[in-house]
């Protein structure tokens, strides 16, 4: 049987970066993990991350959130795991932060594999300043990002870094009030040790499927940006803070003036990060939020 757990969030709250720590730590133990990765936009920039690392067999889902494309593609992309590679010890999804997390899961439970996979559960990567902030976001969209922390089975206040010692107590008391079930755990860069989950999740009690507010028609969509030419870092900048609330999340290739290649550029919840990139990527950038479809980068 093969071990399968499935890696929640909300957008840019940190679950390509779990999904990361959990490989190495795999890896480490000479055990053999798969990834499975939906992304919401029509680039995969986190599954670039992936393939990255040597030797791990990876599907995608792109396009749309796992639980609104329906459980065919994702039965098409675990199948294709398991026969194309031999041996797998263990298969990590990373849905995409616009997913619910039951729907998420009711596409993975399949009488397909039943005999040859066994659901391990949810982690919920929290972004914590985020939690603090929640009332900020659009009621859909808060409701989605609560739901993921409501049927965790562990939850990272993730982004601790970030906050005071009170802020951060605030918050592990919160989410702890909010779901009582799941073990809360401070964490910087979701790093969190896999045998602790591992271990965790095998003294829970059967995941139970509790009734759902719909993850389905949210507000969200994704816009790609192209760009023709180099920009200016600041002014790119500029734009980006003059982005209304409701833009949660981008990544992609900026081309900057002046460099090589264009970089890796991410951005999530007021923070922004850039990475060199040592190969030419394409300079494109996915936004995700509410009402996206308008935005241009003004150039
Ligand atoms: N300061 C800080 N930044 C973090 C932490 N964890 C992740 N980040 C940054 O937050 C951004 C998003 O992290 P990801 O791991 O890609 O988040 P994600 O949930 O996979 O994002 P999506 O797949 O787009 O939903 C990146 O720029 C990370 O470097 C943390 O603990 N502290």
């Amino acid at each position: 049987m093969t071990d399968v757990y499935l890696l929640s969030g909300f957008l840019g709250s940190g679950k390509t970066s779990l999904l990361m720590n959990l490989i190495a730590q795999l890896k480490a133990e000479g055990k053999k993990p798969a990834v499975l990765m939906n992304e919401f936009g029509s680039i995969s920039i986190d599954s670039d991350t992936v393939a990255n690392e040597e030797n791990i067999p990876l599907k995608e889902l792109l396009n749309g959130c796992i639980c609104c494309t329906g459980s065919e593609q994702t039965e098409a992309q675990l199948q294709g795991l398991l026969e194309e590679y031999e041996h797998i010890d263990v298969i990590l999804i990373e849905t995409t932060g616009a997913a619910h997390p039951v729907e998420a899961l009711d596409a993975v439970y399949s009488p397909l594999f039943a005999e040859r996979l066994t659901i391990k559960g949810i982690v919920t990567v929290a972004d914590s300043k985020r939690w603090l902030e929640r009332e900020k976001l659009s009621p859909q969209i808060r409701s989605l990002f609560m739901e993921q922390i409501r049927h965790a089975h562990i939850i990272l206040a993730n982004k601790a870094d970030l906050l005071t010692e009170s802020e951060l107590a605030t918050v592990t008391m919160e989410l702890g009030n909010f779901n009582e079930n799941a073990p809360i755990i401070q964490t910087v860069n979701a790093d969190i040790s896999f045998s602790f989950i591992e271990e965790t999740l095998a003294n829970m009690k059967a995941i139970s499927e509790k009734q759902v507010i719909s993850g389905k028609h949210l507000p969200l969509s994704s816009k790609l940006i192209v760009f023709d030419r180099s920009v200016e870092k600041d002014r790119f900048e500029d734009w980006v803070k003059s982005l209304p609330d409701t833009v949660y999340r981008m990544k992609g290739y900026v081309p900057l003036v002046g460099a090589k290649n264009p970089y890796l550029f991410q951005y999530a919840y007021g923070m922004v990060n850039w990475l060199p990139e040592y190969v030419k990527m394409e300079p494109q950038l996915v936004v995700i939020g509410e009402g996206v479809q308008q935005l241009e980068y003004p150039g």
